[in-house]
């Protein structure tokens, strides 16, 4: 199985999933003075708010809230043709002290970053259909900063003692996820990849320009969740669960802004 370690960490990822070598792969490095504006992109609209989360699991790999297969939680516009709609989302983070987010802004990393995944249920009829469609998913990427604690993922990090190991998952109800939003939706966006296996050029990314703030005590909570099972008898803290930016590979990032 894949993992984030020495030995099946995303340098390896390859040797099983190939397609590591793509030519739409993410994350990747966003360089704001190589994107592109496109006066032609819409602003982006998000509609969650009565949206119906169900669970949050740990997977092994990230916390992970779930949602209903239901119509009324939407991600639309901007690059997008249809309304996509919100499966989950997850996060990725860095060790104490260090950061830990997936794309990076002129080489700058972020603490943490979210990822809420949408899949375009107007074209394909299933979420695995769509994961492995050209324009299938759709996901919102939200930096995390260390600053103010941010209330709204309180409800979050009071819940992770409950999923500490991976294979646990418990109840997690009625969350919206627009109180993890910044208040900018400016945004950049590129055709990419699922960052972790199966690493399916399936994505069309939408990566929001202004991160959120988070309190180091609300990280810290992430990194006592554990990469592996309570049966199993190696603990390894769950940190550091980012793949590095990858080849561009001639590729147009476009910015929703001037
Ligand atoms: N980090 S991310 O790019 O947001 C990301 C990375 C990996 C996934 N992911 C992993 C397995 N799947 C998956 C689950 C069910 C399915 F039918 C097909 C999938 F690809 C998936 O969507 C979903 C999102
Ligand atoms: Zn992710």
């Amino acid at each position: 199985q894949w993992g984030y370690g020495e030995e099946d960490g995303p340098s390896s990822w390859y040797k099983d999933y190939p397609i590591a070598e793509g030519a739409r792969q993410s994350p990747i490095n966003i360089a704001p003075e190589e994107a592109v504006y496109d006066h032609g992109l819409p602003p982006i609209s998000l509609h969650y708010d009565n949206c119906t989360s169900t669970n949050i699991s740990n997977n092994g790999h990230s916390v992970v809230v779930e949602f209903d297969d239901v119509d009324n939680q939407n991600l639309l516009g901007g690059p997008l043709e249809n309304a996509y709609r919100l499966k989950q989302f997850h996060f990725h983070w860095g060790g104490k002290g260090c950061h830990g987010s997936e794309h990076t802004v002129a080489g700058k990393t972020y603490t943490s970053e979210l990822h809420l995944v949408h899949w375009n249920a107007a074209k394909y009829s299933s979420f695995a259909e769509a994961a492995v469609a050209p324009d299938g998913l759709a996901v919102l990427g939200v930096f995390l900063e260390i600053g103010d604690e941010r209330g709204g993922l309180n409800k979050i990090t009071d819940s992770l003692y409950m999923v500490k190991f991976k294979g646990t998952v418990t109840d997690f109800r009625d969350f919206n996820p627009n109180c993890l939003l910044p208040s900018s939706l400016k945004y950049w966006t590129y055709p990419g990849s699922l960052t972790t296996p199966p690493l399916y050029e399936s994505v069309t990314w939408i990566v929001l320009t202004e991160p959120i703030c988070v309190s180091e005590k609300q990280m810290g909570k992430f990194r006592t969740l554990l990469f592996n099972s309570e049966e199993e008898e190696q603990r390894t803290r769950m940190e550091n669960n980012f793949r590095p930016p990858q080849p561009l590979k001639g590729r147009t990032v476009r910015a929703s802004f001037k």
